[in-house]
């Protein structure tokens, strides 16, 4: 569906190779007196797509543009859908992977389930000619997922929200 939006449904077998696919299931409890809220802190998914299903317990929430954090509505008969850095990079940027994070509020257990489309471990990232436009010109160079993972991964870079810029943007201008 994303990729036609973006008249790009010719890279679906493509994208079909590149990915694999993980389900994390997660349990947060409730935060102890004089222990902070945070069940997950901030950060935007790596990958390229996470669809979240969770229980009745609210906890995820959205940064918008102007840092401001809202949160997200769980219904039974829907599931919210994440952009992660891969896809935002592939798309130069078309697609935003929001920053969120997880607030627990109440007294009860929260409990998420997440479907992760991560690319294999060494395909590369690469922009295809056609998201290539004045609008967007290319910003990221082509990139090894796997080497970019070790670098998100190291210590100096592991709450920069710009670690991907860092790693292979073209320019930092307009982040
Ligand atoms: O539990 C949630 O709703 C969010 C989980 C999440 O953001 C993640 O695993 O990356
Ligand atoms: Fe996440």
């Amino acid at each position: 569906m994303i990729l036609e939006s973006l008249n790009l449904e010719k890279y679906m077998d493509e994208h079909m190779e590149l990915a694999s696919y993980l389900v994390r299931v997660m349990k947060y409890r409730p935060h102890m007196k004089d222990e902070s809220n945070m069940g997950l802190l901030s950060h935007a998914d790596k990958n390229i797509l996470t669809i979240l299903q969770s229980n009745e317990v609210e906890g995820l929430e959205v940064q918008n543009k102007d840092g401001e954090w809202f949160e997200v509505k769980f219904s039974a008969n829907s599931c919210v859908v994440m952009v992660g850095e891969a896809f935002k990079a592939w798309t130069i940027r078309r697609l935003h992977a929001a920053t969120h994070r997880v607030v627990m509020k109440g007294d009860k257990d929260r409990f998420s389930i997440g479907l992760f489309s991560v690319p294999k471990w060494n395909s590369i990232i690469k922009a295809p000619e056609e998201v290539v436009d004045e609008e967007h010109p290319l910003f990221f160079k082509p990139f090894d997922f796997g080497e970019v993972f070790k670098f998100f991964t190291r210590e100096e870079n592991i709450n920069d929200k710009f670690a991907l810029e860092k790693y292979c943007g073209v320019s930092t201008e307009n982040l």
